[in-house]
């Protein structure tokens, strides 16, 4: 069965919301949510940016990051996926919790459920693109892959015995 989330505060599955309470270190600085990060990354460097990691809100880190008196990185349509990939990975990884929370889904579809977003949301339609929870379900394909490697690895430390 499909999963949908939006709301950041619903259970189980709001924290995978990039509003979701749950901050990381990355590039050497730390960042309150994965929606500071990838908000700041639209204006990499400067002082705006700075800002909007300062922001007392993922909600006004969106409203700082989507100020269309500030003009984007030149690059941003080309890089976003990959700033929103990098973005929710480390979240993950930096979060236990959560990320038992994601690899529980098995192998369902996730979907951000907002009819206000037709690129990283389902839209108003119901065909938006969905990169947000195509994003999750790649994090998921790689943490587990990432875990599988780690207990092989495991394995084949010296002492242990392998049955
Ligand atoms: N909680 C929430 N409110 C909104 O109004 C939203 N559009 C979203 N979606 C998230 O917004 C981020 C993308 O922002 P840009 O539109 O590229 O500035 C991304 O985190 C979406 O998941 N969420």
């Amino acid at each position: 069965m499909t999963i949908y989330f939006y709301g950041a505060d619903e259970v189980p599955y709001g924290c995978f919301s990039n509003f979701s309470d749950h901050g990381f270190g990355l590039d050497g600085v730390w960042w309150p949510t994965s929606e500071h990060y990838f908000q700041a990354q639209k204006f990499k460097g400067t002082r705006h940016a700075d800002l909007i990691r300062r922001a007392r809100t993922p909600l006004r880190a969106a409203e700082l990051g989507r100020d269309p008196s500030k003009p984007l990185r030149r690059d941003w349509e080309r890089v976003k996926d990959g700033v929103m990939r990098r973005a929710v990975a480390t979240k993950f990884r930096a979060h236990a919790d959560v990320r038992d929370i994601l690899l529980s889904t098995g192998e369902e579809e996730i979907v951000e459920d907002t009819t206000t977003d037709h690129y990283w949301g389902r839209g108003r339609t119901g065909n938006g693109k969905n990169m947000l929870g195509r994003i999750l379900v790649s994090t998921r394909n790689q943490l587990r892959a990432e875990l599988a490697e780690a207990s092989d690895s495991d394995g084949r430390r010296p002492g242990r015995r392998s049955s």
